[in-house]
């Protein structure tokens, strides 16, 4: 098996008793409908259910008097507990010895199939099923990084899956797996290309071949939407400027959303990076975020679009990056349209493998936000080193902002609770590439599947979900299915402790983010530095964001600034995130600054030992090439972990001036042969 099916794997159950308990419920699928969707719905569950059961399950068009069949029904008025569904919740239920799948439309009864799929693949009992779900989010999209010429900013898993020279004839059959895929995990839209935006999407044949994909990824409840290239008008349209507020500018979006919406009847809208790391936007004429946005979002007029604008924005020499965000979206709270969301990184400085969550959550209470997390590895270590992420997004959506009291957590504030928002949106930027198994590292779409379904329904855990997909993906053994759940779980904590442990940030290596390092010093960028970042002296360490420093920590409520401001109560995951400290301080756990520092890259670095160990004890339940493939990720993992502990250990070594606390052996190598090894990748 190459991972080519990702977690939609419908093999026959190997327990034959289960079998004929699962066919008793499964005779039939009655499905009357002719529609792309519902063909797609009945499709899936008859390839499933065949696979599963391991006989042939017919399609009908009704069940007529038949019973221990599947009823797939859209009823506009499907509700559950006494409430109406959303338009896109489904429920699933037993009537009259069938099992119906229901709800409002055509989309809903899809997701409710891959929800009764899901039930037979983690092998739970269809007897007397009755559940239903309702997204909590509304837009749950996928960001690309997709450029037109095939690459991928921060893709590790090959090149784009997008075939432009073959398009808009040629539909790779890969783009309906990838659409089943998505609609399997709820994600309803997906951002085609990169946010680093070429303009080249927007011209004629480009919106051609974009409305070809468009026809495969809808029937499947995913609608396109496009990053756009802010001077556009200027380089297509030959107008002499891009300001928002010019008259022929706007007539000139105007007419492109027109010439989209032609093409792409449920065109999703606009994804846009404007002045933010070298892309033009609005500030170019003076004008201000919203200004921007407002005019992109009237370009749409009367169609169902929408515009997320990102928030992601610093510069050099405008003080503590952790702030910049804030100082420049915040006070725009209240300027935009209707029509346009904020989008806002996860984090306030750049999807590091561990932030506080970014202040503008709940600091924005008249704009619905977007909350961006990444899936793409950029600074987790790529497609090598196994580092599931669904601790990591739950992170951060159970953090409490405050916002409105106790209990105002980013997931609340995201998904419009909070503020009472008509509009709430979640995306992830996708890792997803032409390699055969879709994202390189095989744990890698775990984090496309729990970014859905956390993007559906935040309140599953991340460990329930790691069990899922590791039932659905690798294996239903039990001890094996709990020793990889357990890997799972533990993995982005270990990745965090072998590389930025106790709150260090952005001291990966320089432009291609791959490996330490922390001595990174750089005229004129301080920003893209390590040192800026943890600001190692002969006292100590860590950034200070208190009153004292930055105060950073200002930007959030006061209930966050009282736990976080003081270091005795800091959690220590975010300590040196907020504050310098001492070498010799005594933390929590009984250690100083430094002994805690050495011994948790040390501990780190060893976990990937103890990673080995679990994945070698499931090899006989796991595919051979799978496991293969995996054992030598794992091999490189603890090699580039041991770069990390030995670089930062050796470095920071200078500045505390100690030796490693037993029982601690010191690193064979030394500090100069350790930055002769990494700097080497930074080479271009
Ligand atoms: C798309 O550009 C990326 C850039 O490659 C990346 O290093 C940084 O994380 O963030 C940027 C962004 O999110 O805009």
């Amino acid at each position: 098996d190459d991972g080519y099916r990702l977690w939609l794997k419908y093999d026959r159950i190997a327990d034959a008793a289960a079998r004929q308990q699962y066919a008793r419920s499964a005779q039939f699928i009655a499905s009357a409908g002719t529609s792309p969707t519902l063909q797609a719905a009945s499709g899936e569950l008859q390839r499933g259910l065949s696979g599963l059961l391991g006989q042939a399950v017919p399609v009908v068009g009704t069940a007529g008097s038949r019973t221990g069949g599947v009823v797939l029904r859209v009823d506009k008025q499907a509700s559950a507990n006494g409430q109406p569904l959303k338009s896109e919740g489904y429920r699933l239920f037993s009537e009259k010895n069938n099992l119906v799948i229901t709800g409002r439309t055509e989309v809903a009864v899809l997701y409710g199939a891959f929800a009764l799929l899901r039930q037979v693949q983690t092998r739970q009992s269809l007897a007397g099923v009755n559940f239903s779900s309702n997204p909590r989010i509304d837009y749950r999209l996928l960001n690309h990084w997709d450029n037109q010429n095939g690459t991928i900013e921060r893709g590790y898993a090959g090149s784009s899956i997008w075939q432009w020279y073959q398009l808009p004839e040629g539909l790779a059959p890969r783009y309906t797996d990838y659409a089943r895929a998505n609609a399997s995990i709820g994600i309803n839209g997906v951002v085609i290309n990169n946010v680093n935006a070429s303009a080249r999407y927007l011209t004629a044949e480009y919106i051609g071949k974009v409305a070809a994909l468009a026809g495969v990824l809808r029937p499947y409840g995913q609608r396109v939407y496009l990053s756009v290239f802010w001077a556009a008008p200027k380089v297509l349209g030959g107008l002499p400027t891009a300001d928002p507020l010019d008259p022929q500018v706007k007539q000139w979006w105007a007419a492109k959303s027109e010439e989209l919406y032609k093409a792409i009847p449920d065109f999703g809208g606009f994804l846009v990076k404007a002045n933010s790391e070298g892309e033009p936007g609005p500030q170019d004429y003076n004008r201000n975020h919203a200004d921007g946005a407002n005019m992109l979002a009237q370009s749409l007029g009367r169609h169902d679009g929408v515009v997320m604008w990102r928030a992601f924005v610093y510069k050099a020499g405008s003080g503590d990056r952790f702030k910049q965000a804030y100082e420049e979206f915040q006070p725009l709270d209240g300027k935009f349209d209707p029509k346009v969301l904020v989008q806002v990184k996860n984090g306030p400085i750049d999807f590091q493998a561990r932030e506080p969550f970014s202040p503008l959550f709940g600091a924005m209470p008249k704009t619905p936000l977007v909350l961006e997390v990444q899936l793409t590895q950029e600074y987790l270590g790529f497609a090598t080193h196994l580092v599931y992420l669904g601790p990591l997004i739950k992170e951060v959506l159970e953090a409490d902002t405050y916002a409105k009291g106790a209990g105002s957590t980013v997931a609340k504030v995201v998904d419009g609770t909070v503020d009472q928002h008509a509009l709430s949106a979640i995306a992830g930027v996708a890792n997803i590439g032409s390699d055969r198994n879709w994202t390189g590292h095989p744990v890698g779409q775990a984090n496309w599947y729990a970014f859905g379904r956390l993007a559906w329904d935040h309140t599953l855990s991340s460990a329930a979900i790691a069990q899922e997909w590791t039932k659905m993906t690798l294996t239903t053994e039990p001890a094996a299915v709990r020793t990889l759940t357990d890997m799972l779980v533990k993995s982005r904590n270990i990745y965090v402790r072998y590389t930025t442990p106790l709150g260090l940030h952005h001291i990966m290596g320089e432009s291609i983010h791959f490996g330490p390092q922390p001595w990174l010093a750089k005229a004129g960028r301080p920003d893209w530095t390590a040192v800026y970042y943890h600001k190692a002296d002969s006292i100590g360490l860590g950034f200070d964001r208190t009153a004292t420093g930055s105060n950073a920590l200002a930007l959030y409520k006061p209930e966050v600034q009282k736990q976080w401001g003081n270091p005795q109560t800091c959690p220590l995951d975010y300590l040196l995130w907020f504050h310098h400290v001492g070498w010799n301080q005594r933390l929590s756990t009984g250690r100083t600054l430094w002994n805690e520092l050495a011994t948790r890259y040390y501990t780190g670095a060893d976990s990937v030992l103890w990673l080995q160990k679990q994945w070698a004890q499931v090899r006989p339940q796991l595919d051979p090439a799978l496991h293969a493939d995996v054992t030598a990720r794992l091999q490189t993992q603890r090699k580039e972990a041991l770069w990390w502990r030995d670089a930062c250990v050796l470095y920071f070594q200078t500045y505390a001036r100690q030796p490693l606390p037993a029982p601690l052996a010191p690193p064979t190598r030394t500090l100069a042969e350790v930055k002769d090894l990494v700097n080497l990748y930074q080479l271009r």
